[in-house]
């Protein structure tokens, strides 16, 4: 396969929001005593003329403030959302890491979960089979892993998630906070293994609020800020002197 992993062209994405923060207190008081008085829907640009590229094998830093676009982003990319205008085009087998555990039903076990999830990116039952004890070894989820997932907390549901979506074998990886991965223990063995899968050659979209993250494991970078790209750069660019002393070095795992 030639050509980039992603390309993104003049993306945008807008939502429709049913308050509107232009319409004054007085008007809204009135309206409460005029029953056809009705606040006008307003449109939001959650991503706003976005266009880049991410080559085979390279990763991509996304950063930016709270609300700045780059979940919906990286939704768009995923195929979650529909873009406004603009061309998302993806090459490779994409697994997106977004919101880890979300898309499981509550009332089936974590072993359901896990050949439910795998059977919506492809793989038969019987590669599901093959890949079960490696993706229970990973999460620690032990007999757990037989429980309904509504009974998992937050962190477990998590680990679920990062567990399924690394052994689904993504050539492009969308992954966003992946630090909010349960304990520090497993979010290192998390980035430990990420790295490994970039060294295989994964292309890599990473959205983190953490620059020296982004440093690590990135090698390009793009700012957001208001749905726009403000910035766009190598991510040696980003390396001064006090951050370099905040970069952890990570060790990579052989399981
Ligand atoms: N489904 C939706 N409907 C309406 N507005 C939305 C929707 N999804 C996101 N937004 C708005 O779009 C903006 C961008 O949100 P987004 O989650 O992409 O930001 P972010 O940069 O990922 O923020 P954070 O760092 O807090 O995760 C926010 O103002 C958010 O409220």
């Amino acid at each position: 396969m030639s050509g980039p992993a992603i390309i993104v062209e003049h993306v945008s994405k807008d939502f429709v929001l049913h308050h509107n923060a232009q319409d004054s207190l007085k008007k809204r008081f009135i309206g409460l005593f005029y029953k056809r008085w009705r606040p006008q829907p307003h449109i939001f640009h959650a991503v706003d003329d976005v266009s880049f590229t991410v080559e085979r094998g390279e990763a991509l830093g996304l950063m930016g403030h709270n609300g700045s676009g780059k979940s919906t982003l990286l939704s768009l990319i995923a195929g979650i959302y529909p873009t406004t205008s603009g061309r998302i085009l993806t090459r490779g087998r994409l697994v997106p890491m977004i919101a880890l555990g979300v898309g499981f039903s509550p009332e089936l076990t974590g072993e359901e979960n896990i050949y439910l999830n795998a059977s919506l990116f492809g793989l038969k039952n019987r590669e599901t089979r093959t890949l079960f004890p490696k993706i229970l070894e990973f999460s620690e989820l032990g007999d757990f892993i037989y429980e309904p997932v509504k009974n998992y907390s937050s962190g477990m549901h998590a680990r679920l998630g990062f567990s399924v979506a690394i052994h689904l074998d993504p050539e492009i990886l969308l992954a966003d906070e992946i630090l909010s991965v349960g304990d520090a223990d497993f979010q290192q063995k998390c980035l430990a293994r990420i790295e490994d899968m970039r060294k295989g050659g994964m292309t890599l979209l990473f959205v983190s609020h953490s620059e020296g993250q982004v440093v690590q494991f990135c090698d390009r970078y793009i700012r957001m800020e208001h749905g726009k790209m403000i910035e766009e750069g190598d991510v040696a660019d980003l390396i001064d002197p006090a951050l370099k002393q905040k970069v952890i070095p990570i060790q990579t795992t052989r399981n």
